[in-house]
């Protein structure tokens, strides 16, 4: 499969090194000022910045090119990608995150709001730790995170910092410490205890994997799907 990589850098080279050893080729890297011709790639990743990912996304659906995309702070333009990838009958995968591990831990994290629903003594808050160079905060996956509590009890949004004294809202603290590739954490305390649960990465070729494996996924599809589709969990 010949691939476009949007953005080259951290995470453009480490999906670089596993398509290779998965048998694909890299016909496109294209970084800021880069001009480029999509039409050569079968299939283009999108791990950009904020600001360019929804261009490159658009470049693909109006060429043809099924995309995935691993960008996050976007997500003010994403129901206008759904709404072209429809109208152009595209493929197009977002994911706040790519990885099986942090997947797994998304439908943990449901089913425990499920659970902490009814009792009120708790308070639920999140942590998310990633390296100094991160442009957005909260990161993407705390995003997806605090959606998944909103979607099974009372909590109505979340806000980014330590402390909220809405009692419908989610604090979210983010915390950038050199060459942390993402840490995520859910807490629920009470007065006399805590319940936790944590999604560490040790590097980033779970991402990696996680976004060729939806490259590969999508090659043959149309629609707007999510990786929960490509990994099959139920
Ligand atoms: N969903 C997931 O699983 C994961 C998501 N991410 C997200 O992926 C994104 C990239 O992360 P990371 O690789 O660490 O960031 P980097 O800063 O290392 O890489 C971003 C790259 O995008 C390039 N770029 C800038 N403008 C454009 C443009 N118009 N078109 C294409 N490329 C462009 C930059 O080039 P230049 O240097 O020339 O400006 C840079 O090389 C972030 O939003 C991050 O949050 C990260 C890890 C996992
Ligand atoms: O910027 C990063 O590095 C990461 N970004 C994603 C996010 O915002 O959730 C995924 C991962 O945590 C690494």
């Amino acid at each position: 499969m010949k691939i476009a990589l949007l953005g080259y850098g951290r995470m453009g080279k480490e999906i670089e090194k596993i398509a290779i050893s998965r048998g694909h080729e890299i016909v496109i890297r294209k970084d800021a000022n880069d001009v480029i011709d999509i039409t050569l790639a079968d299939v283009a990743i999108d791990f950009s910045i904020p600001n360019s990912a929804f261009s490159n996304i658009t470049n693909c659906l109006n060429n043809n090119v099924p995309v995935i995309s691993g960008t996050t702070g976007w997500l003010e333009n994403y129901d206008k990608a759904v709404a072209l990838c429809k109208e152009k009958n595209g493929g197009f995968i977002y994911a706040s995150n790519f990885s099986v591990g942090v997947n797994i831990f998304f439908e943990l994290n449901k089913q425990l709001a499920k659970m902490m629903s009814t009792l009120k003594e708790y308070n639920v808050s999140m942590e998310e730790i990633h390296h100094t160079k991160k442009l957005d905060a909260p990161s993407g996956t705390a995003i997806t995170l605090a959606e998944g509590v909103i979607e099974n009890t009372s909590k109505k949004d979340w806000v980014l910092g330590d402390e909220t004294s809405e009692e419908n809202s989610i604090p979210i603290v983010a915390k950038r410490i050199p060459d942390v590739p993402g840490t995520h954490s859910v807490w629920y305390n009470s007065e006399v205890d805590t319940i936790e649960i944590k999604h560490t990465a040790h590097n980033r070729k779970g991402f990696a994997l996680g976004a060729v494996i939806a490259a590969e996924w999508i090659l043959d599809k149309t629609g707007v799907f999510s990786m929960k589709d490509v990994l099959n969990i139920s």
